[in-house]
């Protein structure tokens, strides 16, 4: 049979081959195609080897310097027993010397490594910046000496910033960011890199290249994330000072769960450039940096030495608003609204009690309390999942293309981030009908992307609205501040947050309205705690995942959380400072 085309002729054999031609092409490209993506996955798993081993290996330099040039035993634990305060007057006055002091925290933070996996890489550099602190003359700056980790995300110059991606492995920054830059100006010394989970978009502790973060007060339980590393190093000891970043709680989360103190500021208050997020574009529901300390002490000498002109010079999106001291010295009797329970899941009876204690401290010294409920929870983390998952999670597929996903965040990897929509609606209907709980289903729907920009200025007008009407609620009881649980249940064991993620709610409002809030320890988990846990009411699925996750917990350290209107840090610090100086008088009393 022949075609007749206008130009030429066409017979069977030309079919044919035609035919073999293609069919052979497209499996060369199939293959090729297949080869391809097996052999990036091959590159990328050899070069996350390479950088653990790395990450491993100046470590272990670290502790065999160390070896050589420590402290004795007895001066180095006088050191790291120091409260933040009698730490910077010392090294102000000259009676430390500040490599000692670094030498103090650089052994401490290597030996709590060995068990807890918390420190990524030491920063090098520490020692000489050491060495010039203590043969410089004249007026010294406040935070002269001061040893400050950072979370891995953190850029410094020379060192990778990956959040635990392989991607951004070998992609050393150029320059250290605005915070970095002002610390040191302030006299302070990087010295130690910390630990995240990868992508930062979860609160478990564990990427497949420098892996698993575990809590310091229970090495089987997660330390929370993602300042993971950050929380536990301090909470171990390790470190007076650090600084991490906070979009739903990555501050605060660890904070409470490693007993230690942090404050988010209201984005914008401090400079946030120089930070890896993978969806910096994201800027509805921003990123904070924010300190995390042994004691409220630190986080506000944190917060006087970066809010001054030098950081206003750095980023000039900062408004050069310095700290203001007469706010954090007021002694005003303020109105504070209270809260147990979120109106999503109850908080377990030891964060219940927390809140409770930090209500009657702040009554005995003044305050009006009064208890506040909060609008429509629901609504905020689906305005949150639309606003940082409104690009149908495409950034952040993106970014681990060819990568290894880590253990800890393959659920939450594949249900919020790769799941076709469809997916998504019908895990949203299980967890509707068997879970006994609607918001998931909000939640997967939103990260399944928002599809037109008018929906996007819809979200942004509902944002608005929400915010407001926060805003209204406070103002409607004249309120000054907010407390409210440090997070809805203790640090629970390792790799389970997903089961449990609603519970972000307790945090990632204050991300949502974008307010100010800090998280201080206040108690231990009783086993009086752990037998009001019975009575826990499980009407969801999470409520039922906290309650069995939560079993075990006697001991384990509970924050209360500080909040007010935004850019009022320093009444968030005021009333932070405050609670700690009664609970300290209280245990010396008892
Ligand atoms: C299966 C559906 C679940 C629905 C219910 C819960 C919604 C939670 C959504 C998403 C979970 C996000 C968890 C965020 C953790 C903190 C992240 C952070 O702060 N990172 C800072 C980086 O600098």
């Amino acid at each position: 049979m022949k075609f007749k085309f206008s130009s030429f002729e066409v017979d069977d054999g030309m079919l044919h081959s035609a035919a073999v031609i293609t069919a052979a092409t497209f499996s060369c490209l199939m293959s090729g195609f297949v080869l391809q993506n097996i052999w990036r996955k091959y590159i990328v798993r050899q070069r996350i080897k390479r950088r653990r081993e790395e990450s491993k290996l100046s470590i272990q330099k670290m502790g065999d310097y160390l070896m050589q040039h420590g402290l004795s035993v007895d001066k180095r634990n006088i050191i790291l027993d120091m409260p933040m305060a009698e730490l910077q007057r010392k090294l102000q006055n000259g009676s430390l010397k500040a490599l000692d002091v670094l030498r103090a925290y650089q052994s401490k933070a290597i030996e709590v490594t060995k068990d807890l996996n918390c420190v990524v890489e030491p920063i090098w550099e520490a020692e000489e910046q050491a060495i010039a602190c203590d043969f410089m003359t004249g007026k010294k700056s406040p935070l002269h000496g001061i040893p400050v980790s950072l979370k891995e995300n953190y850029h410094v110059q020379g060192y990778d910033s990956t959040g635990g991606m392989a991607k951004f492995i070998d992609c050393p920054q150029p320059d250290d960011n605005v915070i970095v830059k002002t610390l040191k100006e302030q006299g302070a010394i990087p010295f130690m890199r910390t630990n995240l989970p990868q992508t930062m978009m979860v609160y478990e502790s564990s990427n497949p290249i420098y892996g698993e973060t575990r809590n310091p007060h229970d090495p089987k339980r997660g330390p929370g994330g993602s300042s993971s590393g950050e929380g536990c190093l301090i909470g171990a000891g390790g470190s007076v000072l650090g600084f991490g970043t906070d979009i739903g709680g990555s501050l605060r989360i660890p904070a409470h769960m490693c007993g230690v103190c942090c404050l988010k500021p209201t984005v914008g208050r401090i400079s946030t450039e120089g930070t890896h997020e993978v969806h910096k574009g994201a800027t509805l529901v921003p990123g904070a940096t924010g300190p995390l300390s042994r004691d409220v002490d630190g986080l506000v000498l944190a917060m006087k030495s970066l809010l001054v002109s030098h950081m206003f010079e750095l980023d000039r999106s900062v408004p050069p608003i310095p700290f203001r001291p007469e706010i954090y010295e007021d002694h005003r009797p303020l109105r504070i609204g209270y809260f147990h329970d979120i109106g999503y899941m109850p908080s377990v009876p030891a964060c219940e009690r927390g809140v409770r204690e930090v209500r009657e401290i702040l009554e005995k010294n003044g305050h009006t309390l009064i208890e506040f409920k909060v609008p429509r929870v629901d609504k905020a983390l689906e305005l949150f999942a639309q606003c940082v998952f409104g690009d149908g999670c495409k950034t952040f597929t993106d970014a681990l293309k060819y990568d290894v996903v880590d253990p800890s965040f393959k659920l939450t990897y594949f249900l919020i981030h790769q799941a076709p929509e469809w997916l998504k609606r019908v895990a949203g209907f299980f967890y509707r009908t068997v879970g006994h709980d609607p918001i998931p289903k909000k939640v997967l729907v939103a990260a399944a992307g928002i599809k037109s920009v008018s929906k996007w200025w819809g979200v942004v007008e509902d944002l608005q609205a929400y915010r407001k009407k926060f805003e209204m609620e406070m103002r409607a009881n004249k309120l000054d501040a907010i407390i409210s649980p440090g997070f809805a249940y203790a640090a629970i064991p390792l790799g389970k947050a997903f089961l449990t993620v609603g519970a972000v709610a307790y945090t990632n409002l204050y991300n949502v309205i974008n307010y100010p809030a800090g998280s201080l320890p206040v108690t231990k988990v009783t086993e009086e705690d752990e037998k009001l846990l019975e009575n826990y009411p499980t009407k969801t699925l999470y409520a039922k995942n906290i309650k069995k996750l939560s079993k075990g917990s006697v001991g384990l350290p509970i924050n209360v959380q500080f909040v007010a209107p935004p850019y009022q840090e320093e009444l968030v610090l005021r009333l932070m400072k405050e609670v700690e100086t009664s609970i300290k008088l209280g245990e010396r009393h008892s």
